[in-house]
């Protein structure tokens, strides 16, 4: 195989001087279908993999785009009896004999920098026998279609280059270190700033994981270590782990520990999790300090999980094939967005909300049905159509004021956003999205090329082998190995925490966070200042600033991360049952809203509201969580918290 490609030029290191940090070589795979010459570059846009005729016009362009790219590895095959079988598909670098590699006296030896720890060769890489090549194994998650009438979801796929233009193992890794750094280089660039790691030994700073191990139907310690683990790993991105021991374990945490250690916190878990984060942050004294620099993301475990929904949706990023493989690519992404919180002020306290208010109906359902739990998601459409039965109204007076421009960010409040000082500013906005974060058709991974270059892709993170296994990066060895930063916890071992939270909490009923624009809930409001009011029977309220509730509720189909806008809906008694069926029913695609308010229905763009029941019981929800019934009022306080959000 390689005699025959001797004549080939090996210019890699001529690029990587020219250019900075882009390398580019010619690889080789031989197949029983014939040998094939590929151009292989890297540079800022991510791989481009040309394969030549034999004449040198590029016959095929493939590119593995660098924002699907998680990270890499340096490696040295482990058996020798594996080696035998190198004839197969193996994309190797120029022959050491080859004239180029020789007369340029191309041996990198001095001109490289200290090895990274990817090419430390362990015990058993002496196993090899006489093998002196070394692997660089790239992961990325690209998106495919598996047919035209299939969704989008990403596919896990490994593009193997094998290092062997040299005569010593040490000299091939060192080349395979070199193509390994200048990924790394790469990647690193696109971090925001909060996630880059203060000293130079650390790519990432850590992720602060809070796993809720009774979220949804209990599976999330499982679905973190079979399925974000190994993501977290391929990206080299060091993690500590707490494990909840109880309701509020996320708020005390959030409130009472130094986080100067982590760029980002993690919910594995619901919405309920999340809400416990962003309320405990905000229950800290340091809360304008801490929240610029810590951006939130969420692993959806929970029966809901309306934000993990809301912000896959906001991006563009396929959800429904892989919602946890989606998430955890957003948590390695090191980007974020700002994101509107709302202050709810309850008669005795306050609390933070990232989602929804919610007053009737859905609320009924939401907690309601928490005694069918174990049916999962199903059990918001079983006690749906149980409520809708057994129909309820409730009596009440709804005061707002309405975002002072339909479709531009609120003025008012957005002038006066409690933006932090040092929060960078991202787009947010759907429909301003950079052109780079919607995928176009040509950008997915075409089947013919993962066939014929060692891209090996497994589906579900089975590998499916599609050449000599040896050279799989896919196999479970080479990507399910620790971080050796990365820290399990629980509260079992953590006696400092539980005195110090338990102390910290007996003391603190008061939130902090930005001033509040309003008058007390007792105060009557202002009559100049342009409220308006409904009154009567009410079927529900439900006041929303994400786009879902639910993986499967599109609720505000216009709402955005950071406009500023509380999406408040109104259905009024009297409304008909097939009427209600039909909202109902249709908000699962998002058409169940009017395009016009009726009589019954009445959808409001509002920056604040108060809520005066009537009635002396109920069911009134904060984030899906349920809350002392009795009047409230809400206030937007515009991106005041950071999300993580997809590359
Ligand atoms: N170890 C624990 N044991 C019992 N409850 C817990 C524990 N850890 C957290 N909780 C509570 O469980 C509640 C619900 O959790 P979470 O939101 O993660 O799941 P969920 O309710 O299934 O999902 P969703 O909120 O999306 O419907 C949280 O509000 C939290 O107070």
């Amino acid at each position: 195989m390689n005699e025959s490609h001797d004549k080939t030029n090996s210019p890699s290191r001529a690029s990587s001087a020219e250019e900075g940090h882009d390398v580019s070589d010619t690889f080789y795979t031989s197949q029983r279908k014939g040998s094939h010459v590929f151009r292989v570059r890297l540079d800022a846009t991510g791989f481009t993999l040309q394969r030549e005729s034999p004449g040198g016009t590029v016959i095929k362009e493939q590119h593995v785009r660098i924002g699907d790219i998680v990270g890499g590895r340096c490696m040295r095959p482990k058996k020798t009896r594996r080696l035998a079988m190198s004839g197969a598909c193996a994309c190797s670098s120029g022959n050491p004999n080859s004239p180029a590699v020789s007369a340029s006296g191309d041996r990198p030896a001095a001109a490289l920098n200290t090895p990274s720890k990817c090419s430390t060769a362990s015990k058993e890489d002496h196993l090899t026998d006489g093998d002196v090549s070394a692997y660089l194994y790239v992961f990325a998650y690209v998106l495919k279609k598996r047919s035209l009438r299939t969704e989008l979801h990403r596919e896990r796929t490994v593009l193997t280059l094998r290092f062997r233009s040299f005569d010593t193992f040490e000299d091939n890794m060192r080349e395979a270190d070199r193509w390994y750094r200048a990924l790394r280089w790469q990647l690193h660039r696109t971090l925001e700033e909060i996630f880059v790691a203060p000293t130079a030994d650390e790519r990432r700073r850590r992720v602060l994981v809070l796993l809720n191990p009774k979220s949804g139907s209990g599976r999330a310690r499982e679905v973190f270590n079979m399925h974000v683990t190994p993501v977290l790993n391929e990206a080299e991105v060091p993690y500590d782990l707490y494990v909840t021991k109880h309701s509020d374990f996320a708020i005390e945490f959030m409130s009472t520990r130094c986080l100067d250690a982590w760029c980002c916190v993690v919910a594995v878990g619901g919405d309920g999790l999340f809400h416990e984060i962003i309320n405990g942050l905000l229950q800290r004294e340091d809360w304008a300090h801490v929240l610029p620099g810590l951006a939130l993301g969420i692993i959806p475990c929970g029966s809901g999980n309306g934000l993990a929904r809301s912000i896959a949706h906001g991006y563009n990023e396929p959800y429904f094939s892989k919602p946890v493989l989606g998430a955890a690519l957003t948590v390695i992404s090191g980007r974020s967005s700002p994101m509107d919180v709302v202050r709810v002020q309850l008669q005795q306290r306050s609390v933070y909300s990232f989602l929804s208010i919610g007053w009737g109906l859905i609320s009924d359902v939401d907690i309601e049905s928490e005694r069918i739990r174990m049916l999962g998601y199903q059990r918001f459409t079983v006690w749906t159509l149980y409520r809708l039965v057994n129909l309820r109204t409730y009596n009440g007076r709804i005061s707002y004021l309405l975002t002072e421009q339909e479709d531009s960010p609120v003025p008012g409040y957005a002038n006066q956003r409690h933006r932090m000082q040092g929060s960078r500013s991202c787009n947010t906005h759907i429909d301003k999205l950079a052109p780079s974060l919607h995928h176009s058709s040509s950008e997915y991974l075409p089947q013919e090329f993962a066939d014929v270059i060692s891209l090996e892709t497994s589906i579900n993170q089975s590998f499916r082998s599609r050449c000599d296994s040896w050279l799989s990066g896919g196999s479970r060895r080479s990507f399910y190995y620790s971080i050796s930063e990365s820290i399990y916890h629980s509260l079992a071992d953590d006696s400092e925490f539980n005195g110090q939270a338990a102390a910290s909490l007996e003391n603190r009923q008061q939130n902090f966070g930005p001033a509040s624009e309003l008058p007390d809930l007792d105060e009557p409001l202002p009559q100049d200042q342009g409220w308006q009011v409904e009154e009567g029977e009410f079927v529900m309220m439900h006041a929303v600033y994400q786009t879902h509730l639910g993986i499967d509720c599109h609720f505000a189909p216009k709402a955005q991360m950071n406009d500023g806008t509380i999406f408040l809906i109104l259905i009024r008694g009297g409304i008909s049952r097939p009427h209600l069926l039909s909202f109902l029913y249709n908000m699962s695609s998002g058409t169940h809203l009017p395009e016009v308010n009726n009589e019954y229905v009445k959808v409001l763009k509002v920056r604040a509201f108060r809520l005066e029941p009537h009635d002396n019981q109920g069911i009134i929800t904060v984030d899906g969580e349920r809350v002392e019934f009795g009047p409230l009022q809400a206030e937007v306080l515009p991106g005041i918290a950071r999300v993580m959000v997809p590359k």
